[in-house]
């Protein structure tokens, strides 16, 4: 008798979440990966669209209508049009893990050309410490065949709880529109064998492509902003989460990785409709930056929320002079842990499982 496969990693403990306004014929790469776990599909753009999802897979699918009914008036915190409304599906997952990819991302290979289970290393990212306050030359030193070289402190080996592990892309890379502008044929093809710890009081640009985080650790922190229709931004809202998120991260002592592992991106966005979505950000990250580069958060926050709150609040205050817009999204980050306690508050209780108005779960 064959031998049963064994259950994958963390079966029980991770969402994986999707943001689209398409068919999902991309699951079928990942079905061997994704198969077991429990989807979050967000459907983005026009809630009467059908969105295909092959069969097997388990999930619950969010579209605008179940949105707005769900959250009520706490709905314009979520946006539309923008993948920043991936998000949501953070809001309603129970899981302590969450793993977020787009549907243009597809399974890479490793230079021996074996298929990559980026979700599998996102995993080992996530359960292993990260290592901020020193830099291991070596890099991730908790990896099998690696260590802590000469020289570093025996005090800091333990590290500190990881909340965020980015991954990376093979093909098409995450450049901003003037970079794909005059670069529209550049492709990734460098595989590079390695995870690191971005250090404390490092920021880094954060992609949502191929991201994992520890939803207990830091959930709340990824709100991705008010992006999209009705804002003048957009393809920032992996950005904002980072900066937020990094800050946070810093002020209580979690660890965010980056590198491994890869996925394939298969498509490049338009990047003259991307230059339009970027155009502002482009100049208000020089100032958004220095900003997040000084925050510094009130000794007493100690909870992920009390830290975003405080970081509303300097936004609005210390951003709103260079644009309204952080004032809206300064009052959209407060609304949006509103939004997080309510539904994590009455989820607490079975009955009160909101489900979905769109496509619920399949077997
Ligand atoms: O209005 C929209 C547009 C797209 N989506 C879904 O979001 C992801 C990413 O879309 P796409 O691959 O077309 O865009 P990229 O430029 O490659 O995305 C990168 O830039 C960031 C923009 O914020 C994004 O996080 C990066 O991945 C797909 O799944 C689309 O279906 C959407 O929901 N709404
Ligand atoms: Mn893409």
């Amino acid at each position: 008798m064959a031998a049963a496969r064994p259950a994958p990693l963390l079966k029980d403990e991770l969402d994986i979440v999707i943001p689209t306004i398409r068919n999902l014929e991309f699951l079928e790469m990942w079905r061997p990966f994704f198969e077991q776990y429990h989807l979050i599909i967000v459907q983005d753009g026009d809630p009467w669209k059908k969105i295909k999802v092959p069969d097997g897979f388990d999930y619950e699918l969010y579209n605008r209508n179940d949105i707005n009914r769900i959250l009520g008036p706490k709905a314009a915190c979520i946006s539309f049009k923008d993948s920043a409304c991936r998000c949501f599906g953070y809001l309603m997952s129970k899981k302590k893990y969450i793993f977020t990819i787009d549907d243009d991302c597809f399974v890479a290979k490793d230079p021996s050309g074996k298929a990559i289970n980026a979700l599998e290393q996102h995993i080992k990212n996530l359960v292993t410490p990260s290592t901020p306050h020193f830099f291991n030359t070596l890099y991730d030193p908790y990896r099998d065949g690696v260590d802590f070289v000469r020289g570093y402190p025996f005090s800091l080996r333990e590290g500190v709880p990881t909340a965020v592990s980015h991954g990376l892309w093979l093909n098409i890379p995450d450049y901003d529109a003037p970079t794909q502008l005059v670069k529209p044929l550049e492709r990734n093809t460098r595989y590079v064998d390695a995870v690191m710890t971005v250090p404390k009081g490092t920021l880094f640009p954060m992609c949502g492509m191929n991201l994992a985080f520890d939803r207990e650790l830091i959930g709340p922190a990824m709100y991705f902003g008010l992006m999209g229709d009705g804002h003048p931004i957009g393809r920032y809202d992996d950005m904002w989460a980072g900066w937020c998120m990094k800050v946070i991260c810093d002020h209580l002592g979690l660890g965010v990785k980056t590198g491994l592992p890869y996925i394939w991106h298969s498509k490049a966005s338009n990047p003259f409709v991307n230059l339009k979505k970027e155009y502002n950000g482009i100049f208000w990250q020089e100032k958004a930056i220095p900003f997040f580069q000084s925050a510094v958060l009130p000794k007493d926050c100690n909870s992920v929320e009390e830290c975003y709150l405080a970081l509303a609040g300097e936004v609005k205050s210390k951003l709103g002079e260079l644009d309204p817009y952080f004032v809206k999204l300064g009052d959209a980050m407060v609304t949006w842990i509103e939004a997080w306690d309510e539904v994590n508050n009455s989820l607490g209780t079975k009955s009160a499982k909101i489900l979905p108005n769109g496509t619920s779960k399949k077997a």
